[in-house]
């Protein structure tokens, strides 16, 4: 399709640990308005793929663009300033300290940050406002990923790469978090690594299949559902 501006292009992605290649030549484009979703099996690649794009991690081969700029290899700081980050399976806030404070450290050196008036709006909206002054620790696992979700927004990322956002959530979370992610994807570009199906037919436009480091396929929900290899190498193995 013609028109369609790209939030990122990863292009070729090599990524070699030792003897160990958990990318091989990878390329996934994600554009603007659209949610891109990523499955496959345990060791596939899909955490290595969004620790290159948001430069955790520094493949040997291949390009990365955001913007129409060239940031392969770009620290993850930079990656953040360029608008691209992530979040993580285990949860990364800093656990001594209140909401409040792990808000203001991702605000340092944030110089897009949202003012207090837009970061009031998105307390209230995560539901985390009657929580500033408790230690991120204390919070439930959910409040948490809320949090470290809060965190990526007030800095304006332009688009956040969700390692499994509902793992470990119970059955009512999982559905109160489908309508976070639901509402985020109207205010910034979302990809998710999801093992639940509900999560990847509800939110993705579009879903990337990863197979032992390649792209197997990319299609709708519905297409790649549809997919024989896709069941025989997945589904029929997560449903086992
Ligand atoms: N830092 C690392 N050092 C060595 N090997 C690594 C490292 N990170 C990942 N790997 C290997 O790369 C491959 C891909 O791992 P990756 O974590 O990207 O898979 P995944 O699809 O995200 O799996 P999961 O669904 O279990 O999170 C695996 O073989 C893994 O053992």
């Amino acid at each position: 399709m013609t028109g369609r501006v790209p939030l990122f292009e990863a292009e070729d992605i090599v990524m070699r640990f030792g003897g160990v290649v958990a990318l091989r030549k990878v390329s996934v484009t994600q554009f603007e308005g659209e949610t891109l979703g990523m499955i496959g099996p345990n060791g596939s690649g899909k955490t290595t793929f969004v620790n290159v794009v948001t430069g955790h991690l520094a493949p040997q081969e291949g390009r990365v663009r955001v913007a129409g700029a060239e940031v392969t290899r770009f620290r993850p700081h930079r990656m953040a300033a360029a608008g691209i980050t992530r979040t993580y399976q285990a949860v990364r806030v800093f656990r001594e300290l209140t909401v409040a404070d792990n808000i203001a450290t991702a605000t340092v050196d944030a110089p897009n940050r949202m003012d207090a008036d837009e970061i009031a709006a998105t307390l209230d909206w995560l539901q985390l406002g009657h929580r500033l002054n408790v230690a991120a620790g204390s919070l439930t696992l959910f409040e948490q990923r809320r949090l470290e979700i809060l965190m990526r927004l007030v800095q304006r990322a332009r688009l956040i790469m969700l390692d499994e956002p509902v793992g470990g959530l119970s059955a009512t979370e999982v559905r109160a978090m489908l309508q976070v992610l639901g509402d985020l994807r109207r205010r910034t570009g979302l990809f998710v690594i999801e093992h639940a199906m509900k999560v990847i037919r509800e939110l993705a436009d579009s879903v990337v299949v990863m197979l032992a480091g390649e792209k197997l396929m990319q299609g709708t929900p519905a297409e790649i559902l549809a997919d024989k290899r896709v069941v025989d190498q997945y589904l029929g193995r997560a449903h086992a």
